[in-house]
């Protein structure tokens, strides 16, 4: 592909995007406009733009494709404002906010100046924000959900997926009311969850420092996700209202169900309660990036003796494989501990394996 792209928004996404688009087209020429400059300043110099813009309008003009990476609650005055650029005839609009029905709502006013606008949501992510977080590879193999509306043609909806070839993604097309319910279930009110929990336990510390200190793997598992941007979040189920009220009332009534078994002391019932949920969970895709974002997880059997983790990490660094995450699975009572090292790509937890392999005992496996 050859020609200009102008992104709008200079974070987690839009330079995760932008860097991935490179891979695959070397030819293009990056715009990049944000309203925070320090942002503009840092993707330029981590080469993630080509050039800043003063304005939209400046960009807007020349671009072959728009992608707005803003938060979900700016967008549609982003449209609003593209609506009134003087605007390439083939142009291509997209975005990538979290929610959708309410961005395709307001992209009518480009569609009836007759622009393209194919409202876009790649499904991965992380609790970062800010270029700074931006990777190449966050969306290899994760899903890209498309939201066309009736009446694009599909070769304009081909050629979105050849600009976004870089990402590796599986694209998906589906409707913005389908999407909402399901990043919804999947995403969206899992956040709600992962901060409750958080509060939860923040209120049974009581002050002490003990829960804190004692959340162990379960707890920092299902919790990351409450280390996400508040501002995101907020804007996100505001935009959701409707579904996340829905699900609450579900929730709510799934908890009661939780509640009448252990009242009951009904052994089968709270027993079938966590295996078909066991089951459900066993059946997910592990390895692979999907509406489920993971890692490549290794597991290490290391020795609990202070300095270990720099000691597997001083390994990895000789033999130059990056890491994404590292953390002890879990508190335990024995002289082994299990290391869990997160890598971006298989191929780099293979490279791990030999890498641990070469300088220590340790046994490594991908599962724990
Ligand atoms: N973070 C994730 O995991 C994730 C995953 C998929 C999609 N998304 C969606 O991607 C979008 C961006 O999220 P992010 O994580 O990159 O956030 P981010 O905070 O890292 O980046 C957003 C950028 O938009 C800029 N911005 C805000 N208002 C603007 C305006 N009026 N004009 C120009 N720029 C403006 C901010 O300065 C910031 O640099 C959101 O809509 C979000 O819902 C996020
Ligand atoms: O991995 C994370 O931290 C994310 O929360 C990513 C996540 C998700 O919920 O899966 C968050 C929001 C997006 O719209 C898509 C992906």
């Amino acid at each position: 592909m050859k020609g200009k792209v102008l992104l709008i928004g200079l974070g987690l996404i839009g330079g995760s995007l932008a860097l991935a688009m490179r891979r695959s087209h070397k030819d293009i020429i990056i715009m990049g406009y944000d309203v925070n400059k320090e942002q503009c300043r840092l993707a330029k110099k981590l080469q993630v733009i080509d050039e800043e813009c003063v304005t939209i309008e400046d960009g807007a003009k020349e671009a072959d494709l728009v992608i707005i990476a803003t938060p979900v609650n700016i967008t549609p005055s982003i449209i609003a404002t593209l609506a009134n650029c003087t605007l390439k005839e083939n142009v291509i609009v997209t975005d990538v906010g979290s929610t959708k029905q309410k961005i395709v709502k307001a992209s009518t006013i480009l569609r009836e100046n007759g622009i393209t606008f194919i409202g876009g949501h790649p499904m991965a992510g992380s609790h970062k924000s800010g270029v700074i977080a931006a990777k190449e590879r966050l969306f290899e193999n994760a899903f890209y959900l498309l939201t066309p509306t009736d009446g694009i043609p599909m070769e304009k909806v081909e050629q979105l997926k050849e600009w976004l070839a870089g990402t590796n993604a599986k694209f998906l097309h589906i409707s913005p009311k389908e999407h909402d319910y399901i990043t919804g279930v999947i995403s969206h009110f899992p956040h709600i969850i992962a901060a409750s929990l958080v509060h939860q336990a923040e209120q049974a510390n009581n002050g002490k420092n003990l829960v804190n200190r004692l959340a162990a793997g379960g707890f920092r598992d299902i919790t990351r996700i409450a280390s996400s941007s508040p501002d995101m979040w907020r804007d996100i189920l505001l935009h959701n209202k409707d579904v996340m009220l829905r699900l609450l009332s579900e929730w709510r009534q799934e908890m009661e169900r939780v509640e009448q078994l252990l009242h009951e002391e009904n052994e089968t019932g709270i027993y079938d309660y966590f295996f078909q949920a066991k089951e459900t969970r066993d059946q997910l895709p592990t390895n692979k990036k999907g509406a489920i974002h993971s890692f490549y997880d290794l597991f290490v059997d290391v020795p609990d003796y202070p300095g270990v983790i720099s000691e597997i990490t001083g390994y990895l660094a000789i033999e130059d494989i990056s890491i994404t995450n590292i953390r002890i699975l879990e508190t335990r009572e024995d002289i082994y501990g299990v290391l869990v090292i997160s890598f971006q790509t298989d191929d780099d937890r293979k490279r791990a394996v030999h890498c641990i392999e070469h300088y220590t005992d340790y046994m490594t496996s991908f599962g724990p």
